[in-house]
C-alpha cells in the first residue's frame, strides 16, 4: 500500500462557530458534495449524518467532534465538526491542536457572537489559520458588512472580503469571486445545484471593482516584488494572487471572508475552493513539538514520513465497535499489527485495526501516513492527549491542558446491581471526556459528577439513563465546586498520645503551613534531618494530609494551594505506627488550617448577555443583584452585549430569568474565568449548608 495522497495535498481542517451557525449543515453539504453522503441530512429532520449520536438528533446540536474524510479537487480533506457550546470548549481545544486550519462560520444575520469570540480566541492561541464563511445569506436580515465589521471590531481581526454577495435575504442569487472577478450564480437552491458563470450584475460592478482592489491591497503587502510591480500599476495574475492570499492565511496576517447558504446549497462548493487554495496542508504549519522522555529535552517531528512515528490520541469515542481512538498521525507511517509505545504511561499498546472514518461508513485500512486522521479500534491504555510513538525513537508530544470542573451533582441507585454497572459506566465516561471527573464522598459515600456546566452534566446522565446503559439513576440538585485555601502561614506542633491498657500510641509531628501559589495545588515536603520520625512511618504521615486535602476544614471542600513542610517530630521505640502517624498528621493539619486564616474559594463566570434596548437596565440590575461584577457594555448591531464577572452559585437557571425578564428576546452564554475567595456571610451560609 501506498500514499495515495502526497502530504501537501491534505487539508486537515475544523468547523467553528457559535450555537446554530450551520456547522452541521455547512458540513452535510460539503460531504455531498465532495461525494462522500449520498443522502442530504437535515439537522431539522434529525438525520444529519455527522451527528450520529442518537442524543445529538433529539437535542439538534453537535455534542462529540465527529473525524471524517472525504476529496475535493484531489485534496484529500479531514473535517473535524466541533461542538458550539461553551460546556463542550474542551472538544473545541482539542480539536483545534491537531487540526491545521479552520472555517469559522458566521451567521450573516448575527455576525460575530458571544461562543464565535471565543472559539476565535482559541483559534488565536493554536495559531489556526482560518477562513470565514458568512453562512445563512438567505435570511432575514441577512448582511455581509455588518459581518465584515463584526470581525473587525469584535474579533479585533482584519477580514478581507473574497467574494461579495448577489442579492441578499430571499433573494441571494450567489457570489462575485473578486479573485476571477465572475459572478457565480445558484439558479435553484434544491440540493446537488451547481453554480453557473454569469456576467456580474450591472449594478454591483464598481462595488466589486472596489472591493476587488482592496483585496489586490491587502494581497501584494506581503509580496516587495508583487508589491513594487502593483506600484507600477501591474497588477498580480491570478496564480499569483491566489498564492499571496495563502501566504495571508498562513501568516493570519488577514482574513479572507466567503459567503453562502448552507441549507439552501450555495456557496458550498466555493467554500470547498477556498479551503483547498487557502488552507495549509501538514507541511505548511510549524513542526511539532514534544519531549524525549530520556533526555527531557525538546525535539521537533516534522510532518513527513521519513521521520519516526508519532501520534496523538485526541478524542476517545465508545461505539457499537469497539473503543475507537481518534488519533492525528504527525510523523512516520502506521501499519497494523504493530505494537507503539504509549510514551505518556509508558506502557506498550499493540495497533490491531484501524479505520478511516467517513460520515456514514468506514474503511479498514493497513496503514496511516504523517497527516492522516484515523480512529484505532480497541487500544486499552490510550486516553485523550496521550501520544503513540515509535518505542526506539520516544518522544511525548506537547499536551493539552484541560480545563477544572466547576460544577457538581450526586448521583443515587436503587439497586445494588445498578451501583455497580452505575461504577463502569462513569468509569468509561470519565475516560472519554476528561473535563468529566467522578468521586465519592468521602462521608456521605455519595457518587459525586463533576464537569464544566448543568448541560455537560445533564447530557452525561441523558447517557447513563439510555442503552446501552439503561441505569435507572436519581441525580442531586447541581452544586458549586467550591475550594478552600489558606491565607496566612503558620506552625503546628501536635502528639497523639493514647495508653489502653495494652500497646499505646504516640506520635509527634510538627508542621509548617504556608500558602502556595495560585494553581500550584498542594506540596507536601519532608524536611526533617536525622531520624526524629523514621522514614517507614511518612507515608502515615502523608495518608492522614491527604484525607484533610481532599475535605477541608470549612466545609469539606477539596483544599488547594497549601505547601506543608515536615520540620519536627518524635516517636516511640514500642508505641509508635504508621498508623499513629496518620491520626496526628491528619489531626494537627485541621488545627493548623484553622490557624492560617482559611478561606472558601468559588468558580466565577464569565457571562455576556446580548440585549434589546429597553432589558438592559434589567438585566444589569438583576446580575448586580447576582453578586455580578460589570465589566463592559457595548453595542452590537442594534443589540447591547453586556459583560460580566458572576459566581456561578448565583447562575442557575439563569436562562429562565433572562427569558422572562426580556420577554424570550435576549440571550446568554457563559464559561468559567476563575476562583475567587467568597464574601464573608455568603460563606457562612455555604458552611451551615456542607458542614
Ligand atoms: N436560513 C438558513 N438556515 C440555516 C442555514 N444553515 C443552517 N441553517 C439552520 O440553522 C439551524 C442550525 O444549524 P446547524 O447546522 O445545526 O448549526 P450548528 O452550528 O451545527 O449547531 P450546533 O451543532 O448546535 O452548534 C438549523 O435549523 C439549520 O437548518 C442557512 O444557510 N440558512
Amino acid at each position: 500500500m501506498a500514499r495515495t495522497h502526497k502530504i501537501e495535498d491534505y487539508r486537515n481542517f475544523g468547523i467553528m462557530a457559535h450555537i446554530d451557525a450551520g456547522k452541521t449543515t455547512t458540513t452535510e453539504r460539503i460531504l455531498y458534495y465532495s461525494g462522500k453522503s449520498h443522502k442530504i441530512g437535515e439537522v431539522h429532520d434529525g438525520a444529519a449524518t455527522m451527528d450520529y449520536m442518537e442524543q445529538e438528533q433529539e437535542r439538534g446540536i453537535t455534542i462529540t467532534s465527529a473525524a471524517t474524510t472525504t476529496f475535493w479537487n484531489g485534496k484529500r480533506l479531514n473535517i473535524i465538526d466541533t461542538p458550539g457550546h461553551v460546556d463542550f470548549t474542551i472538544e473545541v481545544e482539542r480539536s483545534l491542536r491537531v487540526l491545521d486550519g479552520a472555517v469559522c462560520v458566521l451567521d450573516s444575520n448575527q455576525g460575530v457572537e458571544p461562543q464565535t469570540e471565543t472559539v476565535w480566541r482559541q483559534g488565536d492561541k493554536y495559531r489556526v489559520p482560518r477562513v470565514v464563511f458568512c453562512n445563512k445569506m438567505d435570511k432575514t436580515g441577512a448582511n455581509f458588512d455588518m459581518c465584515l465589521e463584526d470581525i473587525k471590531v469584535r474579533l479585533g481581526a482584519r477580514p478581507v472580503a473574497l467574494q461579495l454577495p448577489i442579492g441578499a435575504e430571499s433573494d441571494f442569487k450567489g457570489i462575485i469571486d473578486l479573485v476571477t472577478m465572475e459572478a457565480k450564480v445558484w439558479n435553484s437552491d434544491v440540493q446537488g445545484s451547481m453554480y453557473d458563470i454569469e456576467a456580474i450584475p450591472a449594478h454591483l460592478q464598481e462595488k466589486a471593482e472596489e472591493a476587488r482592489a482592496a483585496l489586490i491591497e491587502a494581497a501584494v503587502e506581503l509580496d516587495d516584488a508583487a508589491m513594487e510591480a502593483y506600484l507600477e500599476g501591474n497588477e498580480p495574475d491570478q496564480a499569483t494572487l491566489k498564492s499571496l492570499i495563502r501566504k495571508a492565511v498562513l501568516h493570519s496576517a488577514w482574513f479572507p471572508v466567503l459567503c453562502g447558504t448552507a441549507f439552501k446549497n450555495k456557496g458550498v462548493q466555493t467554500l470547498l475552493d477556498a479551503v483547498v487554495d487557502y488552507l495549509p496542508s501538514p507541511v505548511d504549519v510549524p513542526p511539532t513539538k514534544g519531549i524525549d522522555p530520556k533526555t527531557e529535552l525538546e525535539v521537533e517531528r516534522k510532518s513527513s514520513d521519513e521521520e519516526p512515528l508519532s501520534i496523538l490520541a485526541f478524542k476517545i469515542i465508545e461505539d457499537p465497535f469497539g473503543v475507537l481512538t481518534f488519533a492525528r498521525v504527525y510523523s512516520g507511517v502506521l501499519t497494523k499489527g504493530t505494537t507503539l509505545l504509549n510514551s505518556t504511561k509508558e506502557k506498550r499498546e499493540r495497533i490491531g485495526r484501524m479505520v478511516a472514518m467517513h460520515a456514514n461508513s468506514r474503511e479498514d485500512i493497513e496503514e496511516a501516513y504523517a497527516g492522516d486522521i484515523v480512529a484505532l479500534v480497541g487500544l486499552k491504555e490510550t486516553r485523550t492527549g496521550d501520544t503513540l510513538c515509535d518505542p526506539a525513537n520516544p518522544v511525548i508530544l506537547e499536551k493539552m491542558e484541560f480545563p477544572e470542573p466547576v460544577i457538581e451533582m450526586s448521583v443515587e441507585v436503587a439497586s445494588k446491581a445498578d451501583q455497580e454497572k452505575l461504577g463502569l459506566a462513569l468509569q468509561k465516561l470519565a475516560s472519554e471526556d476528561p473535563s468529566f471527573r467522578v468521586s465519592t464522598d468521602s462521608e456521605s459515600g455519595q457518587t459525586i459528577i463533576k464537569g464544566m456546566g448543568e448541560l455537560h452534566l445533564d447530557i452525561k446522565i441523558d447517557i447513563l439513563r439510555r442503552a446501552p446503559f439503561n441505569i435507572n439513576v436519581n441525580v442531586g440538585a447541581p452544586q458549586v465546586a467550591y475550594r478552600e485555601t489558606i491565607r496566612k502561614q503558620t506552625e503546628i506542633d501536635y502528639t497523639h498520645k493514647k495508653q489502653t491498657g495494652g500497646t499505646g500510641q504516640f506520635a509527634r509531628v510538627k508542621f509548617v503551613v504556608e500558602p502556595n501559589e495560585i494553581g500550584a495545588g498542594y506540596t507536601f515536603e519532608n524536611k526533617i534531618i536525622g531520624g526524629v520520625v523514621p522514614k517507614e512511618y511518612i507515608p502515615g504521615v502523608e495518608k492522614g494530609l491527604n484525607s484533610v486535602m481532599s475535605s477541608g476544614p470549612i466545609a469539606g471542600f477539596p483544599v488547594v494551594d497549601v505547601k506543608i513542610s515536615l520540620i519536627d517530630g518524635a516517636y516511640h521505640e514500642v508505641d509508635s505506627s504508621a498508623i499513629a502517624f496518620e491520626i496526628a498528621s491528619r489531626a494537627a493539619l485541621r488545627e493548623g488550617l484553622m490557624k492560617a486564616n482559611p478561606a472558601l474559594l468559588e468558580p466565577v463566570m464569565k457571562v455576556e448577555v446580548v440585549s434589546p434596548e429597553e432589558y438592559v437596565g434589567s438585566v444589569i440590575g438583576d446580575l448586580n443583584s447576582r453578586r455580578g461584577q460589570i465589566q463592559g457594555q457595548d453595542m452590537r448591531g442594534n443589540a447591547n452585549v453586556i459583560t460580566a464577572f458572576v459566581p456561578l452559585a448565583n447562575m442557575f437557571s439563569y436562562v429562565n430569568n433572562l427569558r422572562s425578564m426580556s420577554q424570550g428576546r435576549a440571550s446568554y452564554t457563559m464559561q468559567f474565568d476563575h476562583y475567587e475567595q467568597v464574601p464573608q456571610a455568603v460563606a457562612q451560609e455555604v458552611q451551615a449548608k456542607y458542614a
